[in-house]
Order: C-alpha cells, then structure tokens, then sequence
C-alpha cells in the first residue's frame, strides 16, 4: 500500500465505555478518492469510529491522521470544525426553514456570492434536482432529501465525507437507485468517504474496500471481491453471503464432509485435522444422480429460488437453494452436490 497516497490513517485506535472495550485495535489505511464501507452488525462500533474520525469523540490511545497531518491522538485532539470533514448522519437533518439551494450554500458562506452560485448548480445538476432548488425539504421525497443532505455535505469540498446509514429507512426499490447513484456522484467528486452500513450488499456496491467489523475489531479490510472469495476470519465467512459452517476432517488427500469429499484447498491450517469448512448456499445443486440425500426440514418460497433448511448426518441444519419448481416436502429427502470453486477452512469450533 502507498503510504503516501493515503488520506485517512488510523493506526491501533482504542476505546473504552466504562467496563465494555468498544474499539480495540483499529488500523487502517484509506487511500485518497477511495471509497470504504464499515461494515458489520448492530452495536459493533461502526458509529463510534466515525465519530471518532469526526473529531466528537477522542480515543484513549492510537492515532488518526488525515492526509498526513496528527488529527487525534492521547496528547492533540483538533477540533471537529478544523478538520475539513463532512458529514451525513442518518436523520440527515436538512434545515426545514431553508430551501434547498439555502441548504446546499449553508457551508459556503464564506465565500463570495458568485462563486457560491457556480457550486450550487454544479451541485443542484449532480443530484438532478436544478428544478426543485427553490422548493423547502418537506415538499421533497426521501430519496431527493437524502440527496439534497448528501449535497449540502459535499459543497465546500470537504478532503474527507463520513456517511452514517446514508439509507436507512429507505425501502429496497429506492437503495436500488439510490446505492449506484451514490457512488457514481462521489466519483465524480473525486472525495474520499467512509460509509458505515450494516447491509452487505449497500457495502459491496458502494465500496473499493470493505472493513468487516464485530465486538470492536475489523476482522478483514480487503475488496468486496476477496471478502467474499477469502474470508480471513469464521465471522466474516458467515456475516457474508450468509456463509455456514460444517463440520470436516481433513485427510492426506481431500476434506470429509457430511457433503461428500471436498478437494484440500491450498493453504491448510496447519496440524490440525477437525476443520470447519465454508459452505455457500448457491454452491449447493440439485442433482438426482448424487449418493447424498438431505431431508427437508422447512422451506421458503423466495420468488426466483426456493430456501430450503435441510438436516445433516450430524443433526446440524443448513440452507440450500434450488430452483422453485423442484417443490419438495417437509421431510423428503434432495440428492444434491456439492459445486465449489475453492475450499475455505477454519479451526474447529470457531
Ligand atoms: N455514549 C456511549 N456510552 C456508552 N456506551 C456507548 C455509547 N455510545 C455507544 N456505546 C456502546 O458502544 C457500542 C458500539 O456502539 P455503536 O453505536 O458504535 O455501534 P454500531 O456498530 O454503529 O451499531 P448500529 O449499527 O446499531 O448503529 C455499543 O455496545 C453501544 O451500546
């Protein structure tokens, strides 16, 4: 990674409410004009980070800098308004008195009327609302409010913008538009943003790199491509693409599972032969010609595929999906195997 093309660095920050360790250890290294999720479930300190990187909260050790230059550590603290920082909370929290054009200019106040005027309609054509500019939030839809909010953020060209669930409460139809929409408009920026989300799938359009979060630590910071490929911890295989894991044991040629033989992958955990493996529901397939048959112990119609929950030798559950007209019964077995492209193993127990 290059050090010097980094904008946002955070090296080993730490902190603690009370008895609970809410960050611990937190390193990362956001290059300029990237985009980066934070991405993890409820609690796990996503919001707290960001506040952190806004200057709301200091951290009790470690250091964040900004394009090279000491933002927060235990002896400095700048203040939040000096760090060239903008920000989207998820109330987004537009003026209700003020137009949109007042509500994008709010940060421009300083500068000369004109120039605040080039960078309105610069902005008001990047959202596509030019023509709702002199309209008040409340006669705006959720969506063009999250837009105007998101502009308003970007108008003095902040060198770093944090995004709180810039979608939350939105329905899936609108984050549809609205996710590709996001990105393209902060690549066009040319702004460096770190978005929190708890929805994989929000993190994986948005983002060059995703920081996996749980219990206060980033398990992986990688592409949404080897996250998903190459999980690096148990928690992240199944908190992505809802991963599951069975139980193996690895043998001098291949890995025995209660799904059949799976090949070695090519990195072994070393000595140990009681595995879990990763198993994907979408690597599993319907085929009448396969030795293992699975009883069905619930199912789901889910439109384009059916969710099966089927039992293992074992009496463990997994989920499969198979196509809608194959209609099975609670209890009737499906021969199915098992089509992986790689083999992903963890420690027993993990
Ligand atoms: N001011 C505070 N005082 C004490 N504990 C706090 C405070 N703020 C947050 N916490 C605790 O810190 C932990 C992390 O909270 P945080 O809001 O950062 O999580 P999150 O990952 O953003 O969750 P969510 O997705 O639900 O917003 C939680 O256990 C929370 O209860």
């Amino acid at each position: 990674m290059n050090q010097a093309n980094a904008m946002l660095e955070l090296n080993q920050v730490r902190l603690r409410f009370k008895q609970q360790q809410v960050l611990d250890c937190i390193s990362l290294n956001q290059l300029t004009g990237e985009i980066n999720c934070l991405l993890g479930p409820s609690g796990c300190g996503k919001s707290t980070l960001l506040k952190l990187i806004a200057g709301l909260i200091k951290p009790d050790s470690g250091t964040i800098s900004m394009a090279g230059k000491e933002l927060s550590s235990k002896r400095n603290v700048i203040a939040p308004e000096q760090r060239q920082i903008g920000m989207v909370f998820q109330d987004l929290a537009l003026f209700p008195h003020l137009t949109v054009a007042e509500n994008i200019c709010f940060g421009l106040y300083q500068q000369p009327k004109q120039q605040q005027q080039q960078r309105l309609q610069q902005l008001l054509e990047l959202i596509g609302l030019t023509a709702k500019a002199e309209q008040y939030p409340s006669a705006l839809s959720g969506g063009q409010q999250q837009r105007v909010a998101l502009a308003r953020a970007l108008a003095p060209k902040p060198k770093l913008l944090l995004l709180d669930e810039p979608f939350s409460g939105f329905d899936s139809h609108l984050k549809s538009t609205l996710v590709p929409e996001l990105r393209q408009i902060l690549k066009h920026e040319g702004i460096t943003s770190l978005i929190v989300t708890h929805d994989q799938h929000e993190a994986f359009a948005l983002a060059d790199r995703v920081a996996v979060m749980n219990d206060g630590q980033v398990h992986q910071y990688d592409t949404p491509q080897q996250i998903y490929r190459c999980p690096a911890s148990a928690f992240v295989a199944r908190f992505i693409g809802s991963g599951q894991l069975i139980a193996g044991k690895v043998t001098a040629t291949a890995i025995e599972t209660a799904l059949g033989t799976l090949p070695l992958p090519s990195k072994q955990l070393a000595g140990n032969s009681e595995v879990s493996v990763l198993i994907r529901a979408e690597d599993i397939q319907y085929d009448p010609s396969s030795h293992i048959s699975l009883p069905v112990v619930s199912q789901t119609y889910c439109g384009n595929y059916q969710r099966y929950q089927v039992r293992l030798e074992d009496d463990h559950h997994l989920f499969i999906h198979l196509a809608t007209d194959l209609a099975a019964e609670i209890e009737q077995s499906i021969p199915i195997v098992i089509k992986q492209q790689q083999t992903t193993l963890f420690d027993r127990g993990l």
